[in-house]
């Protein structure tokens, strides 16, 4: 299964291509929709999420709530898109118009792509780079992740996702279940599980506001009843564990990622790491504890996927950085109209998407089938070989 986004960010709309999903999946916009309106909650979003009410339009591949097993193409419309039409439309703009009019930008934001993207494309015009680079492509990866998350649900796989670090301030552990953590992170403005926390977070995330600085944080995503032995360990490009890797290193301003006690390996010894093997008849192999995070040798383990990644600050500042206009070559302050100071909460529900994604087209690469039907029953009957081998 592969898809691709297409769409600026003050364009007419955002658009995503899945290809390779079974024929006979129940979906409906309803299911995609739920997941584009938690994106853009959360606790210390700029103004823009004011004007955007983000909703699906499943424009193919699906008839009579039902996937046909052709490419399903989903739309998201751009509410900004009509402030926009001149600056952003696709017929040329007469050479007179100013560079005012053109929104034209010629200076490069420092942890954007604006400058890099005009070196390696050509643009003088740093929008070009811009429209692109924002993370308003976002809003279609969890579209397509939805569609992932439905596939996933109807095989017996949840997932859920909560915020675990915002600007310093940590969320104490606790063990819930998978339901409960998808009801308390829902429920939390800043989805985060542990109420003191979650106060001390909005906290910080005001003052940085008002201090005009941003911050960033740590977000989990826990993925349940995934089969033993999915992935592989005979090539680099087949291990899941890499390629989830790279789904949340690929998010807008992620920086890192880890499996289960991640960094904190390089300060135990090996007894303390490695996760003990037990089997009983009810659950076939298992566990003894999870360190690992559901990996081993690139395939799952049958145990929870657990996986985080660490967001940085928000790098559009009302403090302005300093940079270098690329026409001047003077130095100046960068000054900006609007900006999130924080979006760790809904990049929580990014990463639960990009989880979801890889791990449903890793289900779909192992027990390839055109039929759903089909699809479950390969994957039960997964289930029940692993338990007894
Ligand atoms: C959900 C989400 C919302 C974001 N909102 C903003 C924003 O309002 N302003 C901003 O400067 N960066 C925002 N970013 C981050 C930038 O898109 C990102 O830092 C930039 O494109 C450079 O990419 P890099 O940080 O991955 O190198 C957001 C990221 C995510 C995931
Ligand atoms: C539009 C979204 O996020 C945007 C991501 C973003 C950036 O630079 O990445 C900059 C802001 O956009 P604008 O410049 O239009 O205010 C955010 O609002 C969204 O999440 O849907």
């Amino acid at each position: 299964m592969r898809y691709l986004t297409a769409g600026e960010s003050h364009g007419p709309q955002l658009t995503t291509i899945i290809e390779g999903l079974p024929a006979g999946m129940s979906l409906l916009e309803e299911d995609i929709n739920t997941d584009l309106a938690r994106r853009q909650k959360g606790h210390g979003r700029g103004r823009r999420m004011q004007i955007e009410k983000d909703m699906a339009f499943i424009a193919s591949g699906v008839r009579h709530g039902l996937t046909l097993g052709s490419p399903v193409a989903l739309v998201v419309e751009n509410n900004d898109w009509k402030h926009w039409t001149k600056i952003m439309g696709s017929e040329p703009i007469s050479a007179e118009e100013t560079d005012d009019v053109k929104r034209k930008i010629t200076r490069p934001r420092p942890g954007h792509a604006d400058l890099n993207g005009g070196i390696k494309y050509g643009h003088r015009d740093l929008r070009n780079v811009l429209e692109r680079s924002s993370a308003r492509e976002t809003t279609v990866r969890v579209a397509a992740g939805a569609v992932a998350k439905k596939l996933l649900a109807l095989l017996g796989v949840q997932i859920a996702s909560h915020v675990i670090e915002i600007g310093g301030i940590q969320a104490e552990r606790q063990t819930l279940s998978i339901t409960e953590v998808k009801d308390k992170s829902e429920a939390s403005p800043v989805r985060c599980l542990d109420e003191n926390a979650e106060k001390k977070m909005m906290d910080a995330i005001d003052s940085a506001k008002a201090n005009g600085d941003s911050i960033g944080g740590i977000v989990e995503v826990i993925v349940e009843g995934m089969p033993a032995g999915v992935g592989s360990y005979v090539h680099y490009d087949r291990k899941l564990d890499a390629k989830i890797a790279a789904a949340i290193v690929s998010i807008n301003a992620f920086k890192g990622v880890e499996f289960g006690i991640g960094f904190e390996a390089a300060h135990r010894p090996g007894s303390e790491v490695h996760d003990e093997i037990a089997w009983d008849k009810d659950r076939g192999y298992y566990r003894k504890s999870n360190n690992l995070g559901g990996f081993e040798g690139g395939m799952t383990t049958g145990m929870p996927i657990i996986v985080r990644g660490v967001m940085k600050p928000i790098p559009t500042l009302y403090k302005p950085l300093q940079s270098v206009d690329i026409e001047s070559k003077e130095p100046f302050s960068a000054s900006i109209e609007r900006s999130d100071s924080c979006a760790v909460p809904a990049a929580a529900v990014v990463a639960e998407a990009a989880v979801a994604w890889e791990i449903a087209s890793a289900l779909l690469d192992q027990f390839t089938s055109d039929r759903m039907d089909a699809l479950i029953q390969a994957i039960e009957s997964q289930r029940a070989y692993a338990k007894d081998f």
